[in-house]
């Protein structure tokens, strides 16, 4: 009988992709094939997977779904849509169904702060499939079999005191609502930290975090700060897409962390992956930064960006030559910061209203600082659109929305999935405003990008092409009454 590994190489070079070591960095996912941009690379479904805080009782724990759910009758926690998700649930929510009715009395408050319910019950369900696939109840193949989990980078060796206690009492509670199953503790303490560098979140299409999953083949692909892949997920279905032309034997690589950041900020989103990226991006001189940094020209009618100046103490306008002292700089960037932590605090707390006046005095503020295609503006316009949207303000959540959109553009690659949202909600609220020649522009640009990104065939993405086409029509429509009007007169 094959190897798992020869079963795992077998099973991949159908799709056109292999798992090979790299140097550096492990193994890695690589092309066997050309694959051209929205061609998908890989499809997994997880190995185990479970919906976040948020989601627990709001989605299905099986296809994720937020429609016709029904809580488990005995633990309250599992939800599913209907018969069909349920069942092919059962063998698994059998088993786990009274340890998640444990899982919930035997949580302190404290204890649920500290150790992330979700992984627990992710811990649970791994250790539940395993035995499952062990007895041979659920069938394994080369991408679906626990060699795989064995297989996962856990940098044990450099997680800290701290954290590895954590893992340890965390491996001690999965013990405690698995009562019926000797589990080596160790061994559990070290996929907890197996799955810290390898856990996916699943999201819905707009990319709002609905769960968490273990995806043993897209678990091997790399991060780059300049991907030429995305992963996108349909309910908890994963899948790997390329945004780039990807030549036969070249690496596949996705983006692990918020990429619009400076060198500095995205290296230290990385350290939960222990390594230091070396992409292109990384390796590239400081005036990207500079510009995703922003600080403006201290003259308000000059729209230059400053760079740090070789010693460091000064930032020059690169377009007027004004400097700005650096500490004058800072000081003004935490003041600012302290005010966006309030207005944040603020929208936490659901007052919409007081939230909107804070961030309106923070954008302000910012203005002064921040050149218009900085990082920080952009989030702020982002939530003043947001916020707007939910007071119903229309009109105003799109004036912010538009400011951002150049700022999507300058920060991020050209098929990325944030661009192509940020276009849809643009020309959503277009539409509604019957702005529909706009609207059109705007659902073709979000279009363009998102049928790269997450394919064509999902609702979502249905959902778009129907909208977009009905504003192309309502556009003719509009354009040949206005020509008859004309032709009346
Ligand atoms: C999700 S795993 C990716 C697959 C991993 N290389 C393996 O051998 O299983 C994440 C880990 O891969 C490594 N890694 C990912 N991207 C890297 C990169 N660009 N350079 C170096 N190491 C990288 C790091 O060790 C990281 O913690």
């Amino acid at each position: 009988m094959a190897s798992w590994e020869e079963q795992l190489r077998d099973e991949l070079a159908g799709r056109g992709v292999a798992v090979s070591s790299v140097p550096g960095k492990g193994r890695a996912l690589i092309a066997t094939r050309n694959f051209f941009p929205g061609e998908v690379i890989i499809r997994q479904e997880p190995y185990v997977s479970t919906p976040n805080k948020f989601s627990v009782g709001a989605n299905c724990d099986n296809c994720f779904s937020s429609r016709n759910l029904r809580k488990c009758s005995v633990c309250r926690v599992a939800c599913y849509c209907g018969r069909d998700c349920q069942v092919e649930e059962w063998k698994l929510h059998q088993l786990e169904c009274r340890a998640m009715a444990a899982l919930t009395v035997a949580l302190t408050e404290e204890e649920k702060k500290k150790l992330t319910p979700t992984l627990i019950r992710l811990m649970v369900r791994l250790v539940l499939r395993r035995k499952l696939q062990n007895e041979q109840a659920i069938p394994s193949s080369g991408t679906d079999n626990y060699n795989l989990v064995d297989a996962l980078e856990s940098h044990i060796s450099e997680v800290d005191k701290n954290q590895l206690e954590l893992y340890a009492q965390m491996a001690n509670l999965v013990q405690r609502i698995l009562p019926s199953l000797e589990l080596d503790l160790k061994e559990i303490a070290h996929t907890f930290s197996k799955i810290a560098c390898n856990v996916f979140t699943i999201c819905d299409p707009q990319l709002r975090p609905l769960g968490t999953g273990l995806y043993l083949v897209i678990s091997t692909i790399n991060h780059s700060c300049v991907p030429n892949a995305v992963v996108i997920f349909e309910g908890r279905t994963a899948y790997v897409r390329a945004v780039q032309p990807i030549a036969k034997n070249e690496e596949v690589s996705i983006s692990y962390i918020e990429t619009a950041a400076t060198t500095v900020k995205r290296q230290d989103y990385l350290k939960p992956y222990y390594f230091t990226c070396t992409c292109p991006r990384c390796v590239k001189d400081s005036e990207e930064d500079a510009l995703l940094e922003g600080y403006r020209c201290k003259d308000q009618k000059c729209d230059g960006f400053l760079m740090p100046n070789s010693e460091n103490k000064a930032y020059t306008c690169q377009k007027c030559s004004i400097s700005r002292d650096e500490k004058e700089l800072k000081k003004m960037a935490s003041e600012v910061l302290l005010l966006s932590d309030k207005a944040s605090s603020i929208l936490s707390s659901g007052n919409n209203s007081e939230a909107c006046s804070m961030y309106k005095i923070v954008e302000e503020q910012e203005r002064k600082l921040y050149h218009t295609l900085s990082t920080t503006l952009l989030r702020t316009w982002d939530t003043l659109s947001k916020i707007h949207i939910e007071l119903q303000d229309v009109q105003t959540a799109l004036m912010y929305c538009r400011l951002t959109i150049p700022v999507y553009e300058r920060v991020y690659p050209p098929f990325c999935p944030l661009i192509g949202l940020q276009f849809y909600t643009c020309g959503k609220l277009e539409w509604s405003l019957e702005y529909t020649e706009d609207a059109v522009k705007s659902l073709t640009r979000a279009a363009d990008i998102l049928r790269i990104t997450h394919g064509t065939t999902s609702g979502f993405m249905k959902e778009l092409l129907v909208m977009l086409e009905k504003a192309r029509a309502e556009a003719y429509f509009k354009l040949s009454a206005g020509d008859e009007q004309q032709i009346d007169r």
